[in-house]
């Protein structure tokens, strides 16, 4: 089986504005609500690509509620955890002469609720995949998910997870089987700014040496890299299309590439999955279906 677990789902509220002022009273003249939050974006792609898995996580409040309506809606089996104080996040994301996101930073979860998942986490069997993905609620500890990984260290888990800064790093000893920062926060965790392909191998090659298996990093409109545990590099351009809607972009390719994984058990399919599902949802307005990924996978044989 394949889990995913959130610890701060959102409803995305995505508005577009014609030029952006800030300081002035601004129109939206565009809006849209959807589920959003990483493990939530990856169990909902994997659906799409015919991956059953179940989204694990935590939610609060009216926002909490509408978040489980719309997964039910879409046919997407979820198991969370009903906290009791706060809402679960509106995350906006502003589309203007450029895009802007605002994140929230989450409700609290107490130490009862943390108790809930690890019983859940529990029931996870040798072979199954778990994604952690996303960020926790500000109070939570950057430890929260190499708690996890000690957690769950007897099992024969392939775990992947899409964080930032040191909620990342410190998972590294426990050798996650895919991590996906974007070029970006690869350069956050060296203090460095990374651009070219040559220093994202570069670096990502540093990220193995502290424990990750699979590094895979995404660099919007520039493609991707790939270095596998066994010593394969692969890079690719992103394929050419309109943009549309970016968020997801980066949960999609997690979903691809461990879709792409599973079915074939090959690295190199598994990286091609992963890019063209990831820019399959950035030209479409919702995240990517099966026929979105299949066509572009079609289009971009000469990208790999
Ligand atoms: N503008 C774009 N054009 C083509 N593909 C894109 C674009 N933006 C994102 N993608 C695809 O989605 C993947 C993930 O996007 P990225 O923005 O790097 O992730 P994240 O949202 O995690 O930062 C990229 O590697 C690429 O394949
Ligand atoms: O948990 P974080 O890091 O605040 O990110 C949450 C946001 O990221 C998203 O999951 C989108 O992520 P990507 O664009 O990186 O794929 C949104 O749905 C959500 O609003």
């Amino acid at each position: 089986m394949i889990y995913t677990v959130t610890f701060n789902p959102s409803l995305d509220y995505i508005v577009t504005v014609k030029n952006f002022q800030t300081g002035m009273v601004n129109r939206t003249v565009d809006e849209i609500i959807y589920p959003g939050g990483k493990g939530i974006n990856v169990s909902m792609v994997l659906k799409n690509l015919g991956f059953d898995n179940t989204a694990l996580g935590f939610m609060a409040g009216f926002t909490g509620d509408e978040i489980c309506r719309l997964l039910e809606e879409k046919g997407v089996k979820a198991d969370f955890i009903h906290v009791e104080k706060g809402v679960s996040r509106i995350n906006v994301k502003l589309r203007s002469n450029e895009e802007s996101e605002i994140n929230g930073m989450g409700p609290a979860i107490m130490q009862e609720d943390i108790k809930k998942l690890y019983e859940k986490l529990d029931q996870l069997q040798d072979g199954d995949v778990l994604v952690l993905a996303g960020s926790i609620p500000s109070v939570m500890p950057e430890s929260m998910y190499m708690d996890i990984m000690k957690h769950l260290e007897d099992k024969k888990l392939n775990i992947a997870v899409d964080a930032t800064r040191d909620l990342l790093v410190n998972v590294l000893p426990y050798h996650p089987f895919l991590i996906k920062p974007n070029n970006h926060e690869l350069g956050e965790i060296f203090g460095v700014t990374i651009t070219d392909k040559d220093d994202v191998v570069k670096y990502a090659k540093k990220l193995q040496e502290r424990g990750a298996r699979n590094v895979l990093i995404s660099m919007a409109g520039d493609g991707a890299v790939l270095v596998t545990e066994d010593g394969q590099e692969f890079r690719a351009e992103a394929p050419k299309g309109e943009l549309k809607n970016s968020v997801g972009a980066g949960d999609s390719m997690v979903a691809g590439f461990l879709a792409g994984y599973l079915s074939t058990g090959s690295y190199a399919e598994a990286f091609k999955m992963g890019v063209c599902t990831g820019s399959a949802s950035a030209f479409s307005e919702e995240l990517a279906t099966k026929a979105e990924v299949q066509a572009l996978l079609d289009k971009c044989k000469n990208l790999f």
